[in-house]
């Protein structure tokens, strides 16, 4: 039995791709802080929604999905619920699985996951770093929840923060990225609709190519980028603003913020 503690927009994402992945909806709690949203999930997707303290007593696998601010209230509302070699996967940004295992107690396995919105679309990345307690098993386990919505990576904890802020935060960056492009095919007289559309198919013809080529990045882009031609015309403007330093300190700054949650 996998509950899901707090479902909002990534304890949803999780919950659907479960299902999607063949796991039977008999078999997932979803909580829920108000009863509006505990109804909208039980019709949805048929599945039990309890409190956090019956969820944590039902389930052998326990996904944590509030905010990183909701964390400390949640987990001193379950600590005398958790039985012992319940899986605590901890999903939220900035928290560490010595934040999550000093306030369950005992010896609990806590495994730290991030992942991405594209869970919903079977395309997440998730990295996941094991707690002092968490075994071979437990990463197993949680690999085997994951891998049916997108790609799972281990990592150490160490890096959690930066990967929060380069693929937890990543999609993001893309919308953003399109945002702008498609304001670029507006000033250039385009309509609003066709620029959507032009922009969106060339982001995913290049990430298919970026991921099955096996090419590197740089080698793709020289691919479009001719001599004297429009594309290093406008690689030129992009050098002249600086926009690989803004990604820098951009992916830098998300990486010290997931630093900070934790504490509020
Ligand atoms: N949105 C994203 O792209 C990603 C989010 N995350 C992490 O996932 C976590 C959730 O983020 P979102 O889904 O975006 O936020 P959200 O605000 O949509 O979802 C959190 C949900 O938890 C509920 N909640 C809070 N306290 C609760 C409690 N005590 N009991 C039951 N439910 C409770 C809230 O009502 C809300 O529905 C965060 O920790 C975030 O760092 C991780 C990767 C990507
Ligand atoms: O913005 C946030 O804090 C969360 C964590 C990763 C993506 N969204």
């Amino acid at each position: 039995m996998i509950a899901i503690l707090g479902t909002g927009k990534m304890g949803e994402a999780l919950l659907s791709g479960l299902l999607r992945a063949g796991t039977r909806p008999d078999d997932v709690i979803a909580t829920a802080r108000r009863a509006e949203r505990a109804e909208t999930l039980r019709e949805r997707y048929g599945v039990r929604v309890l409190s956090n303290t019956e969820a944590a007593k039902d389930a052998d696998t326990l996904i944590l999905a509030v905010k990183p601010q909701d964390m400390g209230a949640l987990l001193a509302e379950i600590a005398p619920c958790v039985p012992a070699g319940t899986l605590v996967i901890s999903a939220a940004a900035g928290i560490t699985t010595a934040f999550v295992e000093a306030r369950l107690g005992g010896e609990v396995p806590v495994v730290r996951v991030m992942s991405n919105t594209p869970v919903l679309v079977d395309e997440a990345m998730s990295v996941i770093s094991a707690g002092t307690h968490a075994a071979e098993e437990h990463l197993r386990r949680t690999e085997d929840l994951l891998r049916p919505v997108g790609k799972v990576l281990r990592i150490p904890e160490s890096q959690q923060d930066a990967a929060t802020a380069l693929s937890g935060s990543g999609p993001a960056y893309f919308f953003y990225l399109v945002e702008a492009m498609v304001d670029a095919g507006i000033l250039l007289g385009m309509p609003r609709a066709a620029a959507l559309d032009m922009v969106t198919q060339s982001i995913v013809g290049a990430a298919i190519m970026l991921r099955d080529s096996g090419e590197h990045p740089v080698i793709l882009r020289e691919a479009v980028t001719s001599p004297g031609g429009t594309t290093i015309a406008a690689i030129a403007e992009l050098e002249r603003h600086s926009v690989r330093a803004a990604f820098l300190a951009a992916i830098e700054a998300a990486r010290d913020r997931g630093r900070q949650l934790a504490s509020g």
